[in-house]
């Protein structure tokens, strides 16, 4: 007899490159056994080289989205990536209350507060960091920005294992229950390592540094994986724990793709 796998749900931007946002979600979620759904909130135009340009989807199509899959089929966990505007995080934030999604709702919720692609090209307004900051971390399970996004988000600047510690306070105090400071920007660092607390318990995920410009999708592969793992029930370390496994062997197996930045690879998980 067939068996329904347990769902995700990714809130997030189309790439059309293939390599990040809802595409890299998508396939992680099909990689870790886990039935993706989309909510689009933007389209870019991109490549390996770069963002070219993006159009918005108006707030309430990406409230029906999230509505019609959370009311139909049911969502066991939940991701934010691009979300572009202020209009389309307070969108979002209210919509997942309505379907009780959230850390208050016991469907686990990750945000992703994805600001710029890797090759500094913005995704989000600039005027919609506080609605990130005052709509989105109070109502996440987990928050997983990367070093340039802890900068934009607390003002705290990353530069060793102690201020990643700092940044995890101030992250906290922000309001989401778990936050993942990941260290893949400290380049000099022969390890990665991230950063995972929830105020009482610091505990440091490490990976070997692995020697490829290839690393286009890394950030949204990584919190896609971790949400899938928490739709299948795991708890936030092991879950977390378990998407830094995963992360490590995509990266190792990026490939180059295009002129630019090729994409990190789930493919090893179904060989
Ligand atoms: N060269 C690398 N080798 C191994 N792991 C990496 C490498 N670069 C990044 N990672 C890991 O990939 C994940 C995403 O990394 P990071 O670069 O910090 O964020 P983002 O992709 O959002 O900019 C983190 O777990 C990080 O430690
Ligand atoms: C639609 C979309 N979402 C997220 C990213 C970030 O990914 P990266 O940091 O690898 O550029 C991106 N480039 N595009």
């Amino acid at each position: 007899m067939s068996v329904t796998p347990k769902t995700a749900l990714t809130i997030a931007g189309s790439d059309s490159g293939g390599g990040a946002g809802i595409q890299a979600d998508l396939r992680t979620f099909f990689a870790c056994g886990v039935h993706g759904m989309t909510a689009i909130t933007a389209v870019t135009v991109q490549n390996s080289v770069g963002v070219q340009g993006f159009t918005e989807i108006p707030p309430d199509v990406v409230s029906a989205q999230i509505k019609a899959v959370a009311g139909d089929m049911g969502v066991d966990a939940a991701k934010t990536g691009m979300l572009a505007t202020a209009e389309i995080i307070t969108a979002v934030a209210k919509t997942l209350d309505e379907v009780h999604i959230g850390r208050n709702a016991d469907v686990p919720f990750v945000v992703d507060p994805v600001a710029a692609s890797m090759h500094g090209d913005a995704l989000l307004r600039e005027e919609a960091l506080e609605a990130i900051r005052t709509e989105l971390f109070p109502r996440a399970t987990l928050v997983t920005p990367n070093l340039d996004e802890v900068r934009l988000l607390t003002g705290v600047e990353v530069t060793d294992r102690a201020s990643q510690r700092d940044a995890a306070r101030a992250l906290l105090a922000l309001g989401p229950m778990w936050v993942l400071v990941k260290g893949g920007h400290l380049y000099d660092d022969p390890e990665c390592v991230d950063l995972l607390s929830d105020g009482v318990q610091f505990i440091e995920l490490s990976a070997r540094r692995i020697d490829t410009p290839h690393t286009h999708g890394g950030g949204d592969t990584l919190a896609s994986s971790i949400t899938a793992f928490l739709a299948k029930g795991l708890g936030v370390p092991d879950a977390v724990d378990e998407g830094k496994r995963f992360i490590e062997r995509c990266v190792a197996e990026a490939y180059p793709l295009g002129e630019g930045v090729g994409p990190v690879s789930p493919f090893w998980r179904l060989a």
